[in-house]
């Protein structure tokens, strides 16, 4: 991402200049500390990435998100070397669905895992639930002791979680979003922080949509334009890495 003339903002960018890192980003590029910023994997689980899981099921093309994944977990491994505290949601609900909201919830109404499951009765309790394989985490991308695994019943990670508290405790502003899909939960998590003051980046290749092509355009458009920024994985890792050397240079 070219940033050469780009201006630099972000939550305190003079406050704690000695250990700020610059991570090049659109429409600016952002100052951030490490123990000021969290890595959001959001919803890598089975349901959202893998054949044969939900949005698989529900008709959506997941046929591109293996180098997805693989770039997740080099944002994942920067972090923890970095020391970014790193944080995975994990959506879905009880086995019975009363998380998911009854009829008298748009949710009930709206969530495509619902609708795959009033089609195909035989599919009920398998999507989305806890304890099944489609809510897991995939393979490759499972949290390590320090992660944090935040459950989540909407699409918003904000909404009925210990998000906020847990970010708000550790002095966290910085939210750097990685996972699926962009255009849902990605999207919706960014919007809720930024009304709640929080600086939102994305890492564009380390995050995919559920729908045609056009609509991860259209929410990085939205991200860039309205709501916050976005950047790439090999900046990141850069970024991380640059500060790393540095702060062991001077130690
Ligand atoms: N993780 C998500 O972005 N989810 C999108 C759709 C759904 O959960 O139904």
């Amino acid at each position: 991402m070219n940033s050469s003339s780009s201006p630099v903002v972000g939550y305190a960018p003079n406050h704690s200049h000695d250990n700020s890192m610059i991570l090049p980003a659109r429409p600016e590029s952002l100052a951030i500390n490490a123990n000021d910023s969290a890595l959001i994997v959001v919803d890598m689980q089975n349901a959202y990435s893998t054949k044969g899981g939900y949005l698989d099921l529900a008709g959506f093309d997941i046929s591109s998100t293996g180098p997805v994944i693989e770039s997740i977990a080099k944002a994942i491994k920067a972090a923890r070397a970095a020391g970014v505290q790193v944080i995975f949601f994990q959506n879905g609900w009880d086995p019975e669905y009363a998380e998911a909201g009854g009829p008298g919830s748009p949710n009930w109404h709206k969530s495509n895992a619902m609708k795959t499951m009033r089609k195909n009765p035989e599919l009920m309790g398998t999507l989305l639930a806890k304890g099944t394989w489609d809510y897991d985490l995939v393979d490759e991308l499972k949290p390590q002791p320090g992660d944090l695994v935040v459950p989540k019943p909407r699409y918003s990670g904000f909404f009925n979680t210990a998000f906020d508290s847990l970010l708000r405790s550790r002095g966290i502003r910085n939210l750097v979003f990685t996972g699926i899909a962009t255009n849902v939960c990605v999207e919706s998590t960014l919007r809720d922080g930024f009304f709640l003051e929080y600086f939102g980046v994305v890492l564009a290749d380390a995050t995919h949509q559920a729908g045609p092509d056009y609509v991860q355009q259209a929410s990085l458009y939205n991200i860039e334009t309205f709501f916050g920024w976005v950047s790439t994985v090999d900046d990141f890792c850069t970024t991380l890495a640059t500060s790393t050397q540095n702060q062991g240079a001077t130690a």
